[in-house]
């Protein structure tokens, strides 16, 4: 199954709540528009004679990209589609379903705005809604759609941050798998020192990807393991050093100091590293991933963001805001469990699959 299937097979919390509120709108609004219309005025004079093209069905911008968008949503609609005209309340129902969907309340306000716009006063479909939505979407997201970015320099050193659950050692495990298949060498550190549960799931992890993972006894300072695993990698020649850490936000004082000295021991051997540091969150928190970053890029130099469990959650939407407010790169998405269920982000997929498709 190709990715985007399983993205869209998998998103349907988020997408069926989209997809079933702009389709109540629409059809809601239809039924007023059934009371017949009022007779036309005849014209008292003829019109002048200029050639007068009828005048064209609103366009969906998406139609217009050759991409996804353009052949899901392109296509000529049915004409016996439900339509309603584009008013005040239609503006207002459409920020309610944007916002329940989790893209939080300023950006729903301004995807509605959009929306809105060059369409006001105008009979509109679901299908065309839908297809604006997520050119708007897609729109949004293009900026932020960046795979992390791989440097010459050897070792590449990844920090990965984020509170406990959120998903930091399955993603270090697929994205190792992934390095490893791209022919990277790569070397895990296991910086989670104070929990032994952690280690081992990482242990686990590297085992699938076929990766070392260097660990220290339990309780030990992460800084020391963070640098011993550098001396390692660069002995070793390896391509990447991907360092998992503590997400114990319960004391922010004790993280902030124990990221801070990760990133002083390890630039004594490199002054550049990290190059990366990835912020994993969990996209099943909602609106509790925004404050999150916002607590991270206090505690670390955030570079990028990886958002995971968007299966099964109807709060897919949160990518939405976190673009639009932050702007961070979003590196990948987790669909899984499994260590083939990370991909890229791709922002045209993602918006067709949190708009829903199935129309
Ligand atoms: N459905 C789904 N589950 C995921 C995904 N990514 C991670 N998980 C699950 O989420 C749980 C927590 O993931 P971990 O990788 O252990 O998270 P962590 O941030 O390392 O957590 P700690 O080890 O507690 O620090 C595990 O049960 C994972 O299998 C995903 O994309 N989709």
């Amino acid at each position: 199954m190709s990715f985007f299937g399983k993205l869209k097979d998998r998103m349907f919390k988020s997408s069926s709540k989209l997809e079933e509120g702009i389709e109540a709108i629409v059809e809601e609004g239809s039924e007023v528009q059934r009371t017949p219309p009022p007779m036309p005025i005849p014209s008292p004079e003829p019109l002048p004679e200029i050639a007068v093209e009828p005048a064209p069905e609103p366009e969906v911008d998406s139609t217009e990209s050759g991409g996804l968008l353009g052949r899901l949503f392109g296509r000529a609609e049915d004409q016996s589609a439900p339509r309603r005209v584009f008013d005040d309340a239609m503006l207002e129902s459409l920020e309610e379903v944007l916002i329940q969907s989790d893209m939080g309340v300023e950006t729903s306000l301004r995807v509605a705005e959009n929306l809105a716009e060059g369409r006001f006063g105008k009979k509109v479909s679901t299908r065309e809604i839908k297809g604006a939505l997520a050119a708007e979407v897609a729109r949004i997201m293009e900026p932020v759609a960046k795979p992390l970015p791989i440097y010459a320099k050897r070792p590449q050193v990844v920090l990965v941050v984020g509170v406990n659950g959120s998903g930091k050692t399955t993603t270090i495990g697929k994205l190792a798998s992934q390095f490893r298949a791209a022919g990277k060498s790569v070397v895990i550190a296991a910086g989670d020192t104070f929990r032994a549960a952690a280690v081992e799931q990482l242990q686990v992890w590297g085992e699938r990807a076929g990766v070392p993972v260097m660990t220290a006894p339990e309780g030990s300072d992460p800084a020391s393991l963070a640098y011993d695993a550098m001396a390692m990698a660069e002995k070793d020649g390896a391509d990447l050093l991907m360092i998992d850490t503590a997400g114990r936000l319960q004391n922010r004082q004790d993280l902030m100091e124990e990221l801070a000295k990760i990133v002083r021991v390890i630039r004594k051997r490199d002054p550049e590293a990290p190059h990366n540091t990835l912020l994993v969150l969990d996209a099943t928190t909602g609106q509790n991933a925004l404050g999150q970053v916002e607590t991270f890029q206090k505690l670390a130099d955030v570079s990028g963001l990886v958002m995971t469990k968007l299966d099964g959650t109807a709060k897919g939407g949160v990518l939405v805001a976190l673009a639009d407010r932050f702007g961070l790169p979003i590196h990948a998405i987790g669909v899984g469990e499994q260590i083939d269920d990370l991909s890229p982000f791709d922002p045209e997929e993602f918006a067709a699959a949190l708009v829903g498709v199935s129309q």
